[in-house]
């Protein structure tokens, strides 16, 4: 397993080990201890790195914080292993690292403000997380023409306190964190009625019926969440859920303690928000009331794994049609404007003959859910009326955005 802790029969591991599992807060001296080889010598090699991690990282950045740990044990090497293991940035988004914990983000605080930042240019200047879920402060129609939008979905994760987060939890912690998670749904399935799989009892037929609907993926697990420790035990403690009708899914330990999902075929983005809406909420009033809420903090938000999804979390996706305007030698510079970025999807090479695209949100953090939902669709309108114009004939430089 890529996780490297000392192995348990060794005096110095043993000491590490109870460190781990009495949670009592880490003495650094200890840490300097396990760390027998100076920082230059186990500095990692970030020169294929193009990540986020990889610029914010320095060798005198890492001889301060190599010494340091959360009180659940998690350390720099940790953050930063997937950015070692996968360093390209197809999204130039990409963080290239992951918070242990809910305190990762105050123990490294010094390299995760300068990466946030990085991720989310301004983010330093937010002094309070704000937070809508109210469909109704959203401004104007969110339904699309269906000639160009295939599907909308919007995404986001939870994490509940006082548990590590995935790529740190241990077994028994994930396994809590499935019973929690299985009780609530439960008693969201009073809104929603729904069904638990849990993937170490998915059957074949289940597990193609889920595929085919979305809701799974072939190969669940990425080489970004196999580095980052997040498919340890895999599938041990994961689950989805779904609703009946299949268009509101909550994934169980995965990424994040909770990935919540509402996703449609077609256009009418305002039912999915809605659907998000509703239900995130009451599966937050849930927790709250057992006593588990969702981490938040006013100036990160919901606190997430990945760094580049701090604030609302929210990305909300089109699958949409564009056969003139991503031609156009400025649809890059087009969709930056817009604040929005390309996803690949699952079938890229299909995908990009017949020119569907994935097209969401490049912010998650210093705007409200109704904000960035405006974005969203205000963009995906001006990227449907561009590639009717071009269609027609016309000339679209003058409805190119100004840089927001
Ligand atoms: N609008 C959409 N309609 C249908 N499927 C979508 C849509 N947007 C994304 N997907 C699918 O959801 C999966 C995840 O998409 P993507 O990687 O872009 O999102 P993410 O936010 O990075 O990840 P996730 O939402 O799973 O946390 C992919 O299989 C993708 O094809």
């Amino acid at each position: 397993m890529w996780k490297l802790k000392p192995p348990l029969d060794t005096p110095l591991s043993l000491k590490y080990k109870h460190i781990l599992e009495q949670r009592i807060p880490i003495d650094p001296a200890t840490l300097i201890n396990l760390k027998r080889l100076s920082a230059e010598e186990e500095f990692p090699n970030l020169s294929r790195s193009c990540t986020n991690m990889a610029k914010v990282l320095t060798l005198q950045m890492y001889k301060r914080l190599r010494v340091k740990a959360t009180k659940s044990g998690f350390t720099l090497d940790d953050i930063i292993q997937p950015g070692v293991d996968n360093p390209d940035n197809l999204s130039g988004r990409a963080a290239g690292c992951v918070a242990g914990d809910e305190e990762s983000y105050d123990v490294f605080r010094e390299f995760f403000d300068p990466l946030i930042e990085l991720c989310h240019p301004g983010y330093q200047q937010i002094k309070m997380h704000r937070s809508d879920m109210n469909p109704e402060n959203f401004k104007g129609g969110a339904d699309f023409d269906e000639q160009y939008v295939l599907s909308c979905r919007i995404c986001t994760g939870r994490n509940v306190e006082d548990y590590s987060f995935p790529p740190h939890c241990s077994r028994g912690e994930r396994r809590a964190l499935e019973k929690l998670a299985i009780q609530a749904l439960i008693e969201l399935s009073s809104e929603f009625n729904g069904t638990y799989y849990s993937l170490n009892t998915l059957g074949e037929e289940e597990q193609k019926r889920l595929t085919s609907a979305g809701i799974l993926h072939e190969d669940p697990l990425s080489p970004l969440m196999v580095s980052s420790g997040m498919a340890r035990d895999w599938p041990d403690a994961r689950g989805v859920w779904h609703n009946n009708d299949k268009n509101f899914i909550v994934w169980v330990n995965k990424e994040d303690h909770l990935r919540i999902i509402s996703m449609q075929q077609g256009g009418n983005m305002t039912q999915v928000f809605q659907r998000y809406c509703f239900g995130l909420k009451k599966l937050e009033e849930i927790y709250r009331k057992k006593r588990h809420p969702f981490i938040f903090k006013y100036y990160l938000g919901y606190v997430l794994t990945c760094p580049s999804e701090l604030g609302t979390g929210l990305r909300a996706s089109v699958h949409l049609k564009l056969d003139h305007i991503s031609k156009h030698q400025k649809f890059s510079e087009i969709l930056q404007r817009l604040r929005l970025e390309r996803h690949f999807i699952g079938d890229t090479h299909t995908s990009a003959e017949k020119n569907i695209y994935s097209i969401c949100n490049s912010d998650t953090i210093g705007f409200t859910e109704v904000e960035l939902l405006q974005m969203v669709v205000d963009g995906i309108k001006l990227l449907i009326t561009m590639d009717k114009c071009i269609e027609q004939g016309a000339v679209v430089d003058d409805l190119i955005p100004a840089q927001k």
